[in-house]
């Protein structure tokens, strides 16, 4: 059930102008600062803010105006927010109940959501007997329960403890695989490339860029993005030392928790874990995730020289912070050839989304 949205909408002396397309049974992340107008494109979605003027479509079905019960529409945000008076299974179960299924096969569907998401065990306890993550699993199963024809997710991994978000990421990584179209707002890009097809990047109430995540993320097109993303990325499959590339080089890592060998994984590091050395054929730094790179472009960066190389390989779009002193003893320039050399213990592995 695609989605497609055109959305104004005004909250004080802010204005939001966004329109999306979200293709069906895909994942869009909307990713963006503080105040860019992300809570708002959902509150819209979801209609629990009135917007100045809004044409949404779910597989063709005009939801504008309709109440939020009426838009067949999922949310989870970052706190659970179960019915404190109710057992899990009774909480997933409601949203079954309330779309009119009778007691027994809400009660089934519930255990069948509790089932996917590792969560049959907690069945019979009430909210205060859960942990944060607990709860947020009860609560994907709630709102998958419902099988809406939309899923938001809102910063859903924003209260839990660094412990507890993997897990919940990789729960997410797994139903979302075959779940429904859905919109993922965060404000940290390795939770929209670790779940999001594509992501629409918002500044200041704007869609500033968008595109496949990898795409967008590994080479922003605007300084704007850069910022945000700031990373790099190589993609490839997870192994047990870090990542294979799809041509078969290995870079190496340290996985995060929800890492699955054989699986799509991106390798991610920032500029200034790149060090840069001459090519003089001496490989220096770590003997592992070195690799020859020429320089395609010097781009001042604040107080630093941002230099973008390109090569064979992995090499290809990397990004290396270097002070201006650095730059200018090496001589760099477009063209010179360099050796790259990226410490494992700097590069962090992570689930990527399949696509
Ligand atoms: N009730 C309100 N009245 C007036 N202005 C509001 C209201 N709620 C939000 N705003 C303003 O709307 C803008 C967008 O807010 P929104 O919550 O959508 O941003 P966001 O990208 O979700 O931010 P965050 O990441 O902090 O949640 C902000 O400038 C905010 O100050």
């Amino acid at each position: 059930m695609s989605l497609a949205a055109r959305i104004t909408a005004v909250r004080g002396s802010f204005d939001l102008d966004v329109d999306l397309e979200v293709p069906t049974g895909t994942v869009l992340a909307l990713l963006g600062p503080n105040g860019s107008g992300k809570s708002t494109v959902l509150g819209c979605l979801a209609g629990l803010i009135t917007p100045a003027s809004a044409e949404i479509t779910v597989a063709g079905r005009a939801l504008a105006g309709l109440p939020p019960h009426r838009r067949g529409i999922g949310l989870l945000s970052q706190d659970a927010l179960l019915f404190p008076h109710l057992s899990a299974a009774d909480n997933v179960a409601f949203s079954p109940r309330s779309t009119g299924a009778g007691r027994r096969a809400a009660r089934e569907r519930a255990f069948y959501w509790l089932a996917e998401v590792d969560a049959v065990a907690l069945a019979d306890r009430r909210p205060g007997q859960l942990s944060g993550g607990q709860a947020q699993r009860v609560a994907i199963a709630r709102a998958l329960a419902a099988e809406p024809d939309l899923l938001l997710l809102d910063e859903p991994f924003a209260a839990l403890d660094v412990d507890a978000a993997p897990a919940i990421r990789g729960l997410l990584r797994r139903v979302l695989k075959t779940g429904p179209t859905t919109v993922l707002v965060t404000h940290d890009p390795l939770d929209a490339l670790a779940l999001a097809d594509h992501v629409a990047v918002l500044n200041d109430g704007r869609v500033v860029e968008r595109g496949p995540t990898r795409e967008v993320l590994s080479a922003p097109r605007t300084a704007f993005t850069a910022r945000i993303a700031g990373l790099n990325l190589v993609a490839g499959t997870a192994v047990a030392e870090g990542l294979r590339t799809a041509s078969g080089e290995v870079v190496s890592g340290l996985p995060a928790a929800d890492v699955v060998p054989g699986e799509p994984a991106v390798a991610v590091f920032p500029p200034n874990a790149v060090a840069v050395y001459a090519s003089d054929g001496e490989h220096r730094g770590s003997p592992r995730n070195t690799t020859d790179a020429v320089v395609a472009a010097l781009e001042p960066h604040g107080p630093v020289i941002r230099v973008r190389a390109e090569g064979d390989g992995w090499a290809n779009g990397l990004t290396a912070d270097l002070t201006p002193a650095a730059v200018a003893e090496l001589a760099l320039e477009p063209g010179s050839a360099v050796t790259l050399s990226v410490k494992a213990a700097t590069v962090a592995i992570h689930p990527a989304a399949a696509s």
